[in-house]
This record gives C-alpha cells, structure tokens and sequence, in this order.
C-alpha cells in the first residue's frame, strides 16, 4: 500500500520510455520530422482531442465532489480553448479550414485509444478514468520538459514546431500537469495490491495506445 503515480511509469518502464522518447518525438525536438508526418499527426489529434473532451465531460458526470468536477472542467476547457486552437491555427497555415478536419477519416490508432479510454471510463470509476487519461496529460508535459532537457533540441523559429513544444512546457501546462499528479498521488496511496495491479495494466495499456498514435503520424497510417 502507499502507492504513487511513478509506480504506475515503474510498472511499465519500457512502454513509458518508449513512448516518450519515441522517434516521432524526438524529430520534432530538433525540427527534423517530415512535414506530411507532423501534418498527419495533428488533423488525427484534432479529432482524437473531440473524444478526449468527451472524456472529461464523463470526467464530471463521475464527479462525487466540486474539487473533482472543478478539475475535469479545466481538463475539457484546456482541450477546446487551448489545444485545439494550436491544431486549427497549424491548419489554417496548411490551407485546411476546420470543416475538412471534422471530415477526415479517423486512423485506427486514433479509434483505439479515444474509444479505449471511454469504455474504462464507463466501466470503471473516477480513478480508473483518471489514469486511462494520466498517460496524456502527464506524458505531454514529461515529453517537453525532457526534449527541453535533450542538447538537439531546437527551439525558437528555426524549429517549425516549436509552438507544440512551447505550449506543453508553459507554465500553465506544467501546473495543470502537478495539479494531476498530485490528484493521482492522494488516491493511489490507499489503494490495495490487487486494485494497483488493475490500474497498471489500464496505464500500460494507455501508454501502448499513446506509442501507436506517434507510430501513426510517422507511418501516415489511417
Ligand atoms: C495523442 C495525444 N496524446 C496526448 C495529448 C495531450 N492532451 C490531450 S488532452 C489533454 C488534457 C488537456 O490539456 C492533453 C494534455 C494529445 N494532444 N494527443
């Protein structure tokens, strides 16, 4: 007992590295990645960020307390004012209006894990629902602030990505990040072994979709 939320990136070290450390992320920190990949990445995130805000509407409804529906709001509110608004800038500047967004097929990778994530959501509790998510919201901030920490990282306008890295290593990001892993900490200290071991596997599973989402954008698979 006494759990915290790094025996959950402890219980998967490899998946959590792979999926941080991915190639698809580490060409975006020095600005190498081929635009076509970025480009396929981002219009697949915009509609795998619409299931991810219905996550945090089931978020709400779950919600026992004002703290935790206070919190679910910010998470939904932070995907359609703040992330959104970076992925339908980026394609206007591609010549993409947001009407042929919404139209795009969605990649299998993207079906897996948005779907992923609302069926443990519905099947499980608030905390099960939390650590499906934890995988992306805490996986984004540890993947800037390591590609900050990483000499080949590019930033500023040489880097053509640069305002992805700068939005997920803002202060706000990084505060709403601790927020959730403090959140994540006080309700994985009075867990069993048996319940640790349930939601292991959920953010191992998280964690493996979050691979295969990056692994998509290299691929330009649908
Ligand atoms: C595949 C994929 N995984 C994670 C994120 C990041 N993200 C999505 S919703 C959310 C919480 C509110 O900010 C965060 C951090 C993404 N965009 N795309």
């Amino acid at each position: 007992m006494g759990y915290r939320f790094t025996d959950l990136t402890d219980a998967c070290h490899d998946d959590w590295r792979a999926y941080i450390e991915h190639g698809f992320v580490r060409r975006l920190g020095s600005g190498t990645l081929d635009e076509g990949a970025f480009r396929h990445y981002l219009q697949q995130d915009y509609l795998f960020l619409i299931h991810f805000a219905r996550a945090y509407a089931l978020a709400a409804y779950k919600s026992r307390t004002l703290s935790d529906l206070r919190q679910a709001h910010e998470g939904l509110k932070a995907i359609l004012d703040v992330e959104l608004e970076l992925h339908v800038g980026y394609c206007r500047e591609w010549g993409i209006t947001e009407a042929e967004l919404a139209a795009l097929p969605e990649a299998r990778a993207t079906l897996a894990y948005t779907r992923y994530v609302l069926d443990t959501g519905n099947r499980g509790d608030l905390l099960d629902l939390h650590v499906a998510l934890a995988p992306c919201l805490v996986g984004y901030g540890e993947i800037a602030n390591w590609l900050n920490a990483q000499p080949d990282t590019v930033r500023g306008d040489a880097n053509p990505y640069d305002a992805w890295i700068a939005m997920y290593a803002s202060d706000d990001f990084q505060v709403a990040m601790r927020a959730e892993l403090e959140w994540l900490d006080a309700r994985l200290a009075d867990v069993t072994p048996a319940r640790f071991a349930e939601l292991a596997e959920v953010f191992r599973d998280a964690t493996r979709l979050e691979i295969d989402f990056w692994q998509m954008g290299l691929d330009h698979s649908l």
